[in-house]
């Protein structure tokens, strides 16, 4: 029996990208630094969690080493394990964005080698013979927003004024983006869903890797809330990715989350949502108790980027690594001779750091399953080694942008 299990969470980087410089990230280290504050007491709430930051079960699979191996440095406040269980080491990222598809498609075996169009930070973001088509197309009066934000609070900002005039709330970020806030009630979810649609048509002309539906509820800047029908709306992946090269195989590729926005639904033979990071871990079970010798599941853990990592909230992250570590031994349990799980991250987002954006950071690889014997392979030179692993794990050929590490 050979399964792969590929779990990513979301923005869990640990520090030391070589060119973190480029991006104005230098010294960003998302595990390094909530480690720190959890160990200097600020990562406390009450009612949540309290103390040093414990991973017991990544720190057994070697996240301490992987840390150690990305930055020079452990991470404050963790004890080393006794000993460690499985493959592990630290991954540099070589395509040029920080983004989450760049991230994952690279995970995949396909850097992203081209430049993907940002909108500016200064003055409107948005072109204005991109927004009269939006207008014009899109049916709609205008918009709010035409500008850099964090989504939760632009939706407080303007919430009130898009529910009276009927304008979405338009935003972007450092990330190659345009982003679409509507009430689900009042302006409607479907119809948000559609202008999604015409935008996504239109700005493949400024290579803009996402359009995304952020729908929220609530009556008033103090409740408003965005729900689970999050909607991505990809550009298609520039090569085939280790999923397309699994699917063209015959095997099945269970995608669970956001994968199958992030893959455009390419490469994907099954596809499970679930909202939130334990329901994810659930769903990802239940995929695996189904999984076929060959067979990948690949899940994205969401929560830890765009609940904790782009609301710089340090105990809430730290929190959710807790919860997530405290579900490994399920996993553990579930596996079958001849089975690897791959623990990655698709880039950071420190909690700590200026801002609300993604940094530039490496990501651990912590590998692990009953027939793997433990070493380090120290620091990959590109995701698209994780990849490469899992395709000569599951016995396809090779693609051109890795190696496997195993
Ligand atoms: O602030 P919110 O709306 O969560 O947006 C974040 O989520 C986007 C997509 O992951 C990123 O580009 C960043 O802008
Ligand atoms: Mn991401
Ligand atoms: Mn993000």
């Amino acid at each position: 029996m050979a399964r792969a299990f590929l779990f990513v969470l979301d923005s869990f980087g640990i520090g030391g990208a070589p060119d973190a410089d480029a991006f104005g990230d230098l010294g960003a280290d998302t595990l390094g630094h909530i480690a720190e504050f959890c160990a200097a007491g600020a990562g406390d709430r009450a009612g949540l969690r309290e103390g040093p930051l414990q991973l017991p079960n990544m720190s057994a699979l070697g996240l301490m080493h992987a840390a150690k191996l990305a930055t020079g440095r452990l991470p404050a406040g963790m004890p080393l394990p006794e000993r460690v269980y499985g493959v592990y080491g630290a991954a540099s990222e070589t395509s040029r964005g920080k983004d989450t598809p760049s991230g994952h498609w690279e995970i995949a075996g396909t850097p992203v080698m081209f430049d993907w169009g940002y909108f500016p930070s200064e003055g409107d973001a948005f072109p204005a013979e991109l927004v009269e088509a939006i207008c014009r197309e899109g049916d709609i009066p205008g918009i709010l927003g035409n500008c850099h934000a964090s989504g939760t609070e632009i939706i407080a900002r303007f919430g009130e004024e898009h529910r009276q005039s009927g304008k979405p709330i338009c935003y972007t970020s450092s990330d190659s983006v345009f982003q679409i806030a509507a009430h689900e009630q009042s302006f409607g979810l479907d119809r948000l869903l559609e202008l999604c649609q015409v935008v996504r048509r239109l700005v493949d002309d400024y290579s803009i890797g996402r359009v995304i539906a952020r729908p929220f509820v609530g009556d008033n800047a103090q409740n408003f809330t965005r729900t689970g029908n999050r909607r991505d709306y990809s550009v298609l992946p520039p090569e085939p990715t280790v999923l397309d090269r699994l699917k063209e195989a015959g095997r099945k590729v269970h995608a669970v989350g956001k994968i199958g926005d992030i893959f455009a639904h390419q490469g994907l033979t099954k596809l499970t949502k679930a909202n939130g990071n334990m329901a994810l871990f659930d769903a990802s079970l239940a995929a695996i108790d189904e999984a076929e010798d060959g067979d990948l599941v690949f899940t994205n853990f969401v929560d830890f980027d765009m609940l904790y990592g782009h609301r710089r909230d340090v105990p809430g992250y730290a929190a959710a690594l807790e919860a997530f570590d405290q579900r490994l031994p399920d996993l553990d349990r579930r596996l079958k001779p001849g089975d690897i799980v791959i623990l990655t991250a698709d880039h950071g987002c420190d909690p700590t750091w200026r801002g609300t954006d993604h940094t530039r950071e490496r990501v651990p690889v912590l590998m692990f399953g009953p027939s793997l014997r433990s070493r380090s392979f120290g620091v990959a030179n590109t995701f698209a080694h994780i990849g490469e692993t899992v395709a000569r794990h599951l016995g396809i050929a090779p693609g051109p942008h890795g190696r496997s590490l195993i």
